[in-house]
């Protein structure tokens, strides 16, 4: 049996980086999540102009010296006014915060050192020459390198991006999933069910996940116990995605559709991982598109996606390849199911931060999964997990939510409103 971290180098060394693309800043909800590969530079100056940081009024530090004094006000200038406007000495404009400052202005009072006035205002109070004024470039330069090749895009890139000028980005594609059931005992959700037949939980569940690691779904499909079927299906698959995650038929029954159609090929191969749910797993490639086939217990898929698939794809995305892990403290021990292989505890955090694990190990247990905060991994050599002992644990994130969703304009209302 392999270890954990033999099979993950297995399947890291196994996939490669996708090839980079341009996409548009224009399309910054895409770009969530994804990773560039160049340097990107500002081609616009931030601020592109002089502007007020304050609402206030436009003066030259020089005529408040000796405030309090009482100045004629020229105007109003809002924030988006588009005129060349000139202050005169000895006067001032009204200005409010953003709004370009007047040639001859060096500096801005707020309003709350002033009466407020409109035809003429008095103010209480001097300022320093460049006092509350925003400058040309002191924010960024044109050229200036704005993000570094490898980050992963946030919502705190998009201002930089889409005010510097930039118009697109190198990124690594986000990889595209394909999703594949198999077995004749699964039936789409919300089917009636015969005796012996039971719902298709894992394609939505790994079509979930992997949408919500920040990976795009196109395909979420069944097969049943045909070798010929699921051949067919998974190399018109292997075209359309970027990898072809399966679950069932793994393991060493008489009907394992994965088994049947790829067991005398050498597209992919089957192995037994010393993991606690998820020991049988195959691997391979059809036309270079890698095939994660994940064992059918509903627990066993959703383990093996986090441990085994997770990885590789952000590989894949020119992301780092390991998942974020916190230490805990067990506040209560419990008995390892499988000793001598890793086991993948479902746990529930405590208020304290210790954990506990959550249901049994079973790992048919949907109902225990759907209490579970995070995943323990606990060594293959500890025959009893004792209070007290410290684990890593894989946090879940659910506030993370889906990373590919595009942001949608409001501003026009429901469609065809
Ligand atoms: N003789 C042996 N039997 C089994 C072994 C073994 O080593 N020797 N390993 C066991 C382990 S461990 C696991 S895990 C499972 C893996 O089995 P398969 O990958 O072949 O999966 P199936 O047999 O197709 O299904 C197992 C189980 O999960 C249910 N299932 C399958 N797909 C779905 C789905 N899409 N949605 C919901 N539930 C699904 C299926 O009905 C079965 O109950 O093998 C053990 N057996
Ligand atoms: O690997 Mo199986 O997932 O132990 O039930």
């Amino acid at each position: 049996m392999l270890t954990v971290p033999a099979y993950q180098e297995r399947l890291l060394e196994a996939v490669a980086p996708l090839t980079p693309v341009a996409v548009s800043v224009l399309d910054a909800g895409q770009l969530l999540g994804l990773v560039t590969t160049d340097e990107v530079r500002a081609v616009a100056m931030l601020p592109g102009f002089t502007n007020s940081a304050m609402d206030g009024y436009a003066v030259r530090a020089a005529d408040v010296s000796d405030a309090p004094v009482t100045l004629p006000v020229s105007g109003d200038i809002a924030a988006g006014d588009t005129r060349r406007l000139r202050l005169e000495p000895g006067t001032c404009w009204r200005i409010m915060t953003g709004a370009p400052l007047p040639d001859g202005a060096d500096s801005v009072v707020q309003v709350e050192l002033t009466d407020g006035g409109t035809t003429d205002v008095r103010i209480d109070a001097r300022v320093e020459s460049g006092a509350s004024v925003r400058y040309p470039g002191e924010d960024v330069q044109p050229g200036q390198v704005v993000l570094a090749a490898g980050t992963q895009l946030a919502a705190q890139h998009v201002p930089v991006l889409l005010s510097a000028g930039v118009q697109s980005v190198r990124v690594r594609p986000r990889p595209r999933v394909a999703v594949v059931s198999t077995g004749d005992e699964l039936r789409p959700a919300g089917s009636e069910l015969e005796h012996g037949q039971v719902t298709d939980s894992n394609g939505p569940m790994l079509a979930a996940l992997a949408v919500q690691a920040g990976f795009d779904v196109v395909a979420v499909q069944h097969v049943g116990d045909s070798g010929p079927s699921t051949r067919a299906m998974l190399h018109g698959l292997a075209d359309a995605a970027d990898a072809i995650i399966t679950s069932g038929g793994v393991s060493a029954g008489a009907f394992e559709p994965l088994r049947l159609a790829f067991e005398d090929d050498q597209s992919l191969e089957f192995v037994k991982v010393a993991m606690q749910p998820g020991k049988p797993q195959a691997f391979g490639s059809l036309g270079g598109t890698p095939v994660f086939g994940l064992p059918g217990n509903p627990v066993s898929s959703f383990v093996s996606f986090l441990v085994f698939v997770a990885p590789a794809l952000r590989k894949m995305a020119g992301r780092p390849v390991d998942a974020r892990t916190v230490r805990c403290e067990v506040a209560r021990g419990w008995q390892p199911a499988a000793p001598g292989r890793t086991q993948v505890a479902r746990i529930r955090m405590r208020p304290d931060g210790r954990i506990e694990q959550a249901g049994g190990p079973g790992s048919h247990l949907m109902g225990g999964l759907a209490t579970a905060e995070g995943l323990a991994f606990v060594p293959a050599d500890l025959r009893v997990v004792r209070e007290g002992e410290v684990l890593e644990v894989i946090e879940f994130h659910p506030d993370e939510g889906p990373r590919s969703q595009a942001l949608v304009d409001t501003s026009r209302g429901p469609r065809n409103a």
